[in-house]
């Protein structure tokens, strides 16, 4: 099940890096006094009771005149109805109600998306409560009073804002049916690869409701069975300068990834694997999805018969952590190898689903405790009692040992790897969680 995506939106100075830094839990994002700051996060997990989701930062604003503020923010809110499942709206009761933001609240209300309104600032509620009622004129729902910077009124702002997370009733039926996402950076063939998969197999092709503007999903039929393919390509929207593009860019691959279940980065062969590649892989990664790297455009470039050898080396080694990825060379214009693109899909949502038993995976894990010892500290010595499998999707095992504190990330790292020799899990990140097991002497 995908998480829930929430965006922020606001005009400047009203406090929402201090928003997205409280709701976040850590100071993620730089928080300053001018306005229009630009910040580094654009993206964070954040948990609330037994709710998570998906915070996404839309972007600063830079304050020059009213009328840019107030494109802008249309922009920003534009962004938000396009990719989140509900916005938070925060206002300023010091500034007041201005009429940026009657005119984004109507861009808001339009667009059916839920909507909390958030008024901050509001340090004092016997002080500015009063001031708050303003803000009822926007029409868009009741002013929730919070103050970010002190963290009050939070809890109920997101009682509000998971109030209209989808219900996981289990009544509906969950569909069943694989969801790709296509992510890459501009230019490198995302959209010639759907379109020639949709041309190969063309049976239903169809944009479903709901979705977004911009990530388009697509149906494909193949022997029988059905894929969603999950779209970011044609990001080229006017106007835009470089970082905005960049933001603009993650926020819409954070998105189409949560949303998915295999992701498929397509690396552009002339250019080879670059940094921003990596930090795309790692928001697939971060987020335990299955994961094929797609090297497209293999018509155009010189082969001899050491290249593949030496581009897996080097996607490898820029993306160490993500070993499992399958690698795969392809070209959306001549087709080659894109047939074999659905096996891949298939094999690593098996392999995302796999369960191994408990008594199997304790095997394993003695016979590796055997042969390689684990690690000790000022005399004490990691010992573990107990493994078992937790979840799917990703695969997620919980190891029992004496101290936490005594668990390397190299030891995890080894037991993982005599996993992986016994199952494969190709294609699928694996998660370790390690609790203690007190009082056990053994
Ligand atoms: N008194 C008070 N000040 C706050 C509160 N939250 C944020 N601020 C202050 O408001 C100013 C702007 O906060 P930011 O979080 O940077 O605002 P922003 O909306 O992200 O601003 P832009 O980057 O311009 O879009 C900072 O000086 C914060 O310290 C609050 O709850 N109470
Ligand atoms: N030689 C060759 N060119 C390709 C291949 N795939 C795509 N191209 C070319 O690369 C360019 C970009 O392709 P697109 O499919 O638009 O790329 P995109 O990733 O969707 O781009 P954005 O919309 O910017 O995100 C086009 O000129 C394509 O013709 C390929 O396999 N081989």
């Amino acid at each position: 099940m995908s998480k829930p995506i929430v965006a922020i939106v606001g005009r400047p100075n009203v406090g929402k890096s201090t928003l997205f830094n409280a709701l976040a839990g850590e100071n993620i994002s730089i928080v300053k006094d001018t306005p229009g700051v630009t910040r580094d996060r654009i993206y964070a997990d954040v948990t609330w009771l037994d709710h998570a989701f998906t915070l996404i930062d839309t972007g600063g604003i830079e304050p020059d005149s009213s009328d840019i503020i107030l494109s802008q923010m249309r922009e920003q809110a534009q962004i938000a109805i396009d990719t989140a499942d509900v916005i938070i709206f925060l206002a300023d009761v010091r500034q007041g109600l201005v009429d940026a933001d009657s005119k984004v609240a109507d861009m808001l209300r339009r667009s059916r998306k839920p909507v909390v309104l958030a008024v901050n600032k509001v340090d004092s509620f016997q002080k500015f409560m009063a001031d708050t009622y303003e803000f009822y004129n926007l029409g868009i729902g009741d002013p929730v009073p919070i103050s970010a910077a002190s963290r009050l009124g939070i809890g109920d702002m997101l009682d509000e804002v998971v109030k209209h997370f989808p219900k996981q009733t289990g009544e509906i039926e969950e569909d069943d049916r694989p969801r790709i996402a296509i992510v890459g950076k501009p230019n490198v063939g995302k959209s010639s690869i759907i379109n020639k998969l949709i041309g190969e197999n063309r049976v239903i092709v169809s944009n479903i409701a709901g979705t977004t503007r911009d990530a388009i999903d697509t149906e494909v039929r193949r022997n029988g069975k059905d894929y969603i393919f999950i779209d970011t390509a044609g990001l080229r929207r006017k106007n835009k300068i470089k970082e905005e593009l960049e933001r603009y860019s993650i926020i819409r691959t954070v998105t189409a990834v949560e949303r998915a279940d295999v992701v498929i980065l397509v690396i552009d062969a002339k250019e080879g694997v670059t940094e921003q590649d990596a930090k795309i892989a790692g928001i697939a990664h971060e987020r335990g999805k299955g994961i094929i790297i797609a090297v497209n455009k293999w018509d155009a470039i010189e082969k001899n018969d050491k290249t593949v050898y030496e581009y897996t080396n080097k996607i490898r080694n820029i993306l160490a952590y993500m070993p499992y990825a399958e690698i795969t060379f392809i070209s959306a214009v001549t087709g080659q190898r894109l047939p074999k693109l659905f096996e891949l899909i298939d094999m690593v949502i098996q392999n995302q689903n796999l369960r191994v038993a408990t008594g199997v995976l304790n095997e394993i894990m003695t016979e590796a405790v055997a042969l390689q010892q684990p690690p000790s500290d000022k005399g004490k010595r990691l010992k573990l009692f107990y493994i078992t499998q937790v979840a799917v999707k990703p695969p997620t095992f919980v190891i029992f040992v004496n101290d936490k504190e005594l668990m390397h990330f190299s030891y995890t790292r080894y037991l993982e790897n005599k996993i992986r020799d016994a199952f494969g899990f190709k294609g699928t990140a694996l998660r370790f969680l390690i609790r203690e097991r007190k009082g056990d002497q053994q």
